[in-house]
């Protein structure tokens, strides 16, 4: 009988020579996940077998070393691919952040609208209207989550290296300079601090009152480092700081020197620590623009928005300009923030887990428009309530591809016609595509 394998133990993975020597590839264009799809150029299964090589391009020929079956790792480029550009970071490679510096931006661009063009169409929606791409600049991110490690005397701030430890994030072409002038005095800071023993994790919001740093990390802060950490906050114009213990713990403001806060259409608000914001100011634009652009401009008076998912207000506000909205969301301090801000205004907001409890089909029916804006995850038990549902229109905002077609391949069955498609790309030179579509379906459409 096989022995069971020992699940304490770790699987020491198989050297990479037991895979093979290294071969001559060619590749034809990139997975979903940004690596090379390539065949082999000579060897009994050069036709059938594709292997995923990370940081090639379409029109590139390498050699490149197996190190799993359909994995293989770029040697040496033999035969540079046309497009090929020159990485415009010397941590490109080694950094876990970026995947696509090595291809233009504008193809970049280009490759994500035509994968989610020919998803929908696989989806069903034969014809898919023109959509509109937009792109953030470089040095825009306004959002970061940087893992620390302590080693000694030195504290490394900076992002995983591919399959590693942590990179010391000496240079980043994504991320906006508000946050990396930070990275240099925190290397400073970090080792005088109790907070940090071994390893931890920094989440970085560049809100419109100045950077919100929240540390998880495996000490709690002594009562020295709230006086330096204040004493930081001063020197370098931080609102505020927080501190938890873990990522699903609720944060304790650790410093506050002023209020926080966040524009969202003619709102401001006060996001609690760690808050969810769009990865860019562009790319919440050119979300914000593409749901407003598929509301009605003049829905008239008794008009209802239902939004699901609604975070600390992002579209909500914006759409709240436009007809009343009803608006749901998971997290406590997050729906408090959006109600603080609803005063006075026309949205009613509530705090609702919508997996547990997903607003059912007859209230979203009687909606001028759902609003759904799920995380990664995916909007689970309410696309069920949506599918039997007929909201005039069904704005979706995807930040996953897998799962808006999916989703979309059974808006299809039910019924619904594709109106409008936008593409965000928000997440630069990374294979991530954020997206929103406009559905609408005609009652009693049912396709078979
Ligand atoms: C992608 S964010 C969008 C937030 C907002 N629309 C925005 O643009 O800032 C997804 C939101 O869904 C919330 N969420 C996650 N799971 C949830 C659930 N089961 N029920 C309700 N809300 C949930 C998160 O707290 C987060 O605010």
């Amino acid at each position: 009988m096989a022995r069971k394998a020992d699940p304490r133990r770790p699987r020491t993975p198989p050297p990479p020579e037991s895979f093979g020597p290294a071969r001559l590839y060619v590749v034809d264009r990139l997975g979903a996940g940004g690596d090379g799809v390539a065949r082999a150029e000579q060897g009994d299964d050069a036709q059938t077998q594709t292997t995923f090589i990370p940081f090639t391009a379409p029109g590139d020929t390498v050699m490149a070393q197996p190190v799993a079956r359909g994995r293989a790792s770029c040697e040496r480029i033999v035969a540079p691919s046309p497009v090929r550009v020159t990485p415009p970071c010397a941590l490109f490679g080694q950094c876990g952040g970026c995947a696509l510096q090595h291809l233009p931006m504008d193809w970049t661009l280009s490759w994500k609208v035509e994968q989610i063009v020919t998803g929908l169409r696989h989806s069903g929606f034969a014809e898919v209207p023109e959509p509109r791409a937009v792109q953030s600049p470089p040095s825009t991110r306004r959002r970061a989550e940087f893992a620390l490690k302590r080693n000694a005397g030195v504290v490394v701030i900076g992002l995983h290296r591919r399959g590693g430890d942590v990179l010391d994030l000496t240079e980043c072409h994504v991320l906006h300079p508000g946050i990396m002038a930070l990275l240099p005095p925190l290397r400073a800071l970090l080792p005088r601090l109790d907070l940090l023993r071994g390893s931890g994790d920094l989440l970085i919001n560049l809100l419109d009152s100045g950077p919100d740093l929240l540390f998880t990390t495996d000490a709690p802060p002594s009562s020295a480092d709230r006086g330096k950490l204040a004493a930081f906050a001063r020197e370098h114009a931080i609102p505020r700081i927080g501190w938890r213990p873990g990522l699903r713990d609720e944060p304790e403001t650790v410093s506050q020197l002023g209020p926080v806060r966040q524009v969202f259409g003619d709102a401001s608000v006060e996001p609690p620590l760690g808050a969810f914001l769009q990865a860019t100011a562009t790319g919440e634009a050119a979300i914000r623009d593409a749901v407003l652009d598929a509301t009605p401009a003049t829905p008239g008076r008794k008009a209802k928005i239902i939004e699901l998912y609604a975070g600390c207000g992002t579209l909500t506000f914006p759409l709240a300009e436009r007809a009343r909205v009803e608006a749901y969301e998971g997290h406590p301090a997050a729906l408090q923030t959006l109600r603080k801000a609803a005063a006075g205004r026309r949205v009613d907001a509530a705090v609702r887990d919508l997996n547990r409890q997903p607003v059912d089909a007859k209230d979203l029916g009687g909606a001028l428009a759902v609003v759904l804006d799920p995380p990664y995850t995916g909007a689970g038990a309410q696309m069920e309530a949506i599918l039997r549902a007929t909201p005039k229109a069904l704005i979706y905002v995807s930040c996953n591809p897998q799962v808006l077609l999916k989703d979309a391949k059974s808006l299809f069955a039910a019924g619904y016609s594709l109106d409008a498609v936008t593409v965000v790309d928000q997440f630069l030179w990374s294979p991530e595509i954020e997206t929103v579509c406009r559905f609408s379906r005609k009652p009693h459409r049912l396709r078979r």
